[in-house]
């Protein structure tokens, strides 16, 4: 999916939403624990019920690793399911990977050959090329851990050498290495304030943007110092929206809280002008 694919979605839904599915077998009803693959069928519900609010969908690889064989069976399944039935929607394995060049070829082709991810997260740390292995799939995208939601992102990404903190130097020095349609960046919710300075240094990327709801950063926020001209922002909800409820009504509610976030969403494209 090009960056204009993904702007025609958001305007076409008035939405920039992508829902997480961390999806934890000790949080879904108890009933569910009856099927046969509890977190798939989980997965199944939330996404029937929240598709039209949503543009993208973000299963966490930890929520489905933590189980072994069976969680990865139940991860593929999901985003099988997706694929064949919402092929517009944008799904991203939150991975958070990345390694020495030859092992971050196996990474990409777990992600985009073998199963059929659109993007993957990954962690700078290791440099140029542990990165450029997941950008040599055409229509696929890498997005690029800069400024992280968490309190222990001061630890290191605030650490300022030649009056540059570390998150900048991470966007500055990486943004040659791919292009707007196959690198995207991740800004917390919770460093709004900060999403100014990142877009005088990459205007034109999406971020995708977790933080709001559960971790309480705030969406206004967010799009008034993040959107840009093609939108330019995938904000993540998980919690705040699939476990809106527990009870045998939790697919209902999670549609809802969607909903609810969509049209705030919508009505901040319309001021925008991008609707
Ligand atoms: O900086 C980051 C990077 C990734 N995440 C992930 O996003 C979701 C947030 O879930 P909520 O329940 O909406 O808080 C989760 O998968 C995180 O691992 C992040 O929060 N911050």
């Amino acid at each position: 999916m090009t960056s204009q694919e993904l702007f025609e979605n958001i305007k076409k839904k008035g939405s920039f939403l992508c829902v997480g599915l961390d999806t934890d077998i000790n949080k879904i009803p108890r009933f569910l624990l009856e099927t046969t693959d509890p977190l798939f069928a989980f997965n199944k519900e939330i996404i029937d019920a929240t598709h039209k609010y949503t543009v993208a969908y973000k299963p966490n690889l930890a929520f489905y690793e933590s189980m072994g064989v069976s969680g990865w069976n139940s991860l593929e399944k999901t985003v099988n399911y997706i694929r064949y039935n919402y092929p517009d929607i944008f799904i991203i394995a939150d991975a958070k990977r990345g390694d020495i060049g030859n092992t971050s070829n196996m990474y990409a082709k777990a992600f985009f050959d073998t199963m059929d991810f659109d993007s993957v997260t990954v962690a700078p740390y290791m440099g140029e090329d542990s990165v450029k292995p997941f950008m040599t799939y055409v229509d696929k995208w890498v997005i690029l851990l800069a400024l992280t939601s968490n309190k222990g992102a001061a630890d290191f990404q605030y650490v300022t050498e030649n009056n540059e903190k570390l998150f900048e130097k991470v966007i500055r020095k990486s943004k040659q290495w791919g292009t707007e349609d196959n690198l995207m960046y991740v800004v917390g919710a919770t460093k709004s304030e900060k999403l100014k300075e990142i877009r005088d240094i990459i205007p034109d990327h999406f971020l995708l943007v977790p933080g709001v709801g559960a971790q309480g950063g705030s969406l206004k926020e967010v799009a008034q110092n993040g959107l840009n001209k093609k939108c330019g922002l995938l904000v993540n909800s998980s919690r705040g929206i699939i476990y809106a409820s527990a009870e045998n009504d939790f697919a209902e509610k999670a549609g809802l809280a969607a909903r609810e976030i969509q049209q705030e969403m919508n009505k901040l494209l319309v001021d925008k002008g991008l609707v």
